[in-house]
This record gives C-alpha cells, structure tokens and sequence, in this order.
C-alpha cells in the first residue's frame, strides 16, 4: 500500500505544480497516471507546440515545460504510478482515503487531488464513411511531431486554437498548408486568427471557409480529400495528409460514478475557497473542474493547484498558522538574496 499526505490523479502540468506547492508546505505528494509518461495532453497530444502564454517564458515547448515542472518537482521526490488508472475510492476513516487503481494498487492518502484534465483523450472524428480505413494513413487526429510534415502537403480542419496553431506553425514547414472551416468565424484566440489571416495574405496558407470535408480519397492512404464550400459544387484538394482537429471527447471514466457534482462531463468545485468538490477533502484542480467563469488554460491549473493546497495543509494541520513567504524572500534561513541562493531557499519556505 502507496501512504501519502495529497494523492493527485492526473499527471498533466496541474497535478504536477501541485506537488512542488504541496512540497513548499512540507506535504508529500503521489502521482497516478493512466498513461507512461507524465505531462498530460502536453505530452501526449502537442509535444512540440509552443506554448505563449506561460508567464516569464515569451515561448515554450510543451514537452520542454513538462521536463521543467519535472525538475521544479524532483526536490520534493513525488511519488508517481504511471500506465494505471484511479477507478474507485472509499473514506476509510476520518483521516484517510483510499483509491484503488485498475491495477489493484492501493494509495492510502489524507486527501485527494483529482487533476485529470480532460479524463481519456476522445478526439473527435469527422462522420464520414471511410474515415478508419486512412487513420494513421494520411489522417491523422494529433500533431505529434511537426517533422513529419516536412514538405508535405497538409489540409486541417476546425475552427479552434488547435486548428489555428497547427496551419500557423506547419506553414513554415509543410510544402502546402490549407485550413478548412464550416464557418468565417473562428473559435480560437483572437491573436491566433490575426496570425492566420497574415499569412493568407502572404500566401502561405489557404484558408477554405465556409467549408466542409466531405470525404477522403486515395489507395491506401490519403492522397486528396473532398471539400464542400457553401453553395458550390463539391471539389478535390490533393494533399499527403488531413488533419482534423475538431477537440476532444472528455471522458471522465469511473471518477463519474464517486458521487461527484458533475455538469457536462466536469467536476464542480468552489471556486470561491479552494477548489474542493462536494465530497469533503477531494478537490478538482485544472481542465476536469468547473465552475463560473472557468478557463482551460495551464496557468489557471497552476494558480488552482496553489490553493488546494492550502486548502489541504489547513485541514492536515488545523490551528495552525500558516505564514505565507515568498520562496525569494530576504532572510529565508540565512538567504543573502542572490539567486543561486534562491534556489536553496525553495525547499525551506515553511518551517
Ligand atoms: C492542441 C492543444 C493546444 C493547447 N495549447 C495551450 C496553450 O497554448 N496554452 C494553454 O494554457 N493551454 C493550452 N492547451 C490546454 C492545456 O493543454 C490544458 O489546459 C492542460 O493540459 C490542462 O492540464 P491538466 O493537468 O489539468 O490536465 P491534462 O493535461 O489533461 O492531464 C490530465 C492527466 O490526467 C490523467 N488522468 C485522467 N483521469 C485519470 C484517472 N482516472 N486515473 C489516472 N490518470 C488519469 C490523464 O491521463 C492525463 O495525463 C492546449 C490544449 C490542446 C489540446
């Protein structure tokens, strides 16, 4: 049996911050992942996208921030269990819970962490009838490694930050990037849509609006797909690969039936006080959650990993005065305010 003060179920960028501020609180933190690897959809969906909005860092690689968090991490020696998913808990007493994964490993923890993103990743596929004849033929659901693209021609399609990243990034390396979406309007950031418009202009990707692809073509593998536009007679694109990125199904599996508030397909939690759900000591941190206002985005995960763990520190140590100090500050334990001895002071921020 796996004993730990927080268990986090979920090791995307979430769960993972959670450990190192669990750590500056002097909790122990163990991770459970249903897929090998840490990291979450950074990982396992868009490692080589950059990412822009991460505070103090004007780009990041997904996979490079998961290898970063992974060392913030590695001081406070989390604990991991990977390729095995939490199916069921029960409260054993009024200190510990117990989850069993699909495995039948047991974590014995004083609260839980649920930071499971989107569950199981679903994408969503496009209804035509032939689609599984080409997947991973030519049609392909994630952008795993841009390289493959290399002079290739590409057609995606979807109307979201996906679909917009993608044709902006892949412009600069595929031989032909078109982006097909069913309406003029896109879902995506605003910044993202200005991107894509630039470099229609510029001629480096063809934008198809508003449009469908209606089929696929091609002996083995995708050598052209079928486009609808609004009005018009139904044409061919010849292209090497189709991209349709039109989100992901969230599944919530067995986490579904714990008794949770669920509203489409997340788990509500109060967001006024620290994220906790209705059962007392489980808390939803990250893209799983929901309440008013609730944006997936990382850096919401970070701040909301920050004050579950508060949360949690208060109810393993009640009475206790909890003072925050930077892990910067002056005079942390004899801190001279230089960086490198910053660094050391990380690990001594409560005492
Ligand atoms: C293509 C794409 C581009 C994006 N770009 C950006 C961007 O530029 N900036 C940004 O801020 N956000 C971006 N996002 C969103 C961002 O990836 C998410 O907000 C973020 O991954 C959420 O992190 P998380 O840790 O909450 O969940 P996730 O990253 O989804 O990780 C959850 C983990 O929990 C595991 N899990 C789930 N259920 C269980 C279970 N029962 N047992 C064990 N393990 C379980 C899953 O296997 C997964 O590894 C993008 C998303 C996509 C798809």
């Amino acid at each position: 049996m796996i004993t730990t003060d927080i268990l986090i179920i979920g090791a995307g960028p979430t769960g993972l911050f959670a450990v190192f501020e669990a750590g500056l609180l002097k909790m122990k933190c163990h991770i459970i992942d249903a897929l090998p690897q840490p990291g979450g959809q950074l990982a396992e969906l868009y490692p080589k996208k950059p990412i822009f909005d991460i505070p103090g860092y004007p780009s990041v690689n997904a996979g490079e921030l998961v290898d970063n968090l992974m060392e913030q991490i590695k001081q406070f020696q989390p604990g991991f269990t990977l390729g095995e998913t939490a199916i069921s808990y029960t409260k054993v007493d009024d200190e510990w819970f117990e989850v069993v994964t699909n495995k039948g490993t047991v974590h014995r923890c004083k609260a839980i962490a649920i930071a499971g993103g989107l569950g199981t990743f679903e994408p969503r596929k496009p209804t035509f009838e032939n689609v599984a004849d080409y997947e991973e033929k030519g049609l392909e659901y994630f952008v795993k490694e841009p390289e493959h693209f290399r002079n290739k021609r590409v057609v995606i399609a979807g109307g979201g930050d996906s679909a917009l990243d993608w044709s902006v990034f892949l412009s600069n390396v595929a031989s032909e990037v078109t982006l097909i979406h069913r309406r003029n309007e896109f879902r995506g950031a605003l910044d993202s849509v200005e991107k894509v418009q630039d470099l229609k202009n510029q001629g480096k990707i063809k934008l198809i609006t508003p449009a469908e692809v209606t089929g696929i073509k091609g002996d083995g593998k995708v050598e052209a797909i079928t486009v609808a536009v609004d009005g018009q007679d139904p044409y061919d694109i010849e292209t090497d690969y189709f991209i349709p990125l039109f989100g992901l199904t969230p599944k919530l599996g067995e986490i579904g039936n714990w008794g949770l508030n669920i509203e489409k397909n997340a788990i509500v939690v109060n967001n006024a006080l620290d994220y906790q759900t209705n059962i007392d000591g489980i808390y939803a941190i990250g893209d799983i959650n929901t309440y008013p206002g609730k944006l997936k985005l990382i850096l919401c995960g970070f701040h909301e990993a920050t004050l579950m763990c508060q949360s949690v520190y208060n109810r393993l140590n009640p009475g206790k005065k909890f003072v925050l100090k930077y892990t910067t500050v002056s005079g942390v334990d004899g801190f001279d305010g230089s960086r490198k001895e910053a660094e050391k002071a990380v690990v001594k921020k409560i005492d």
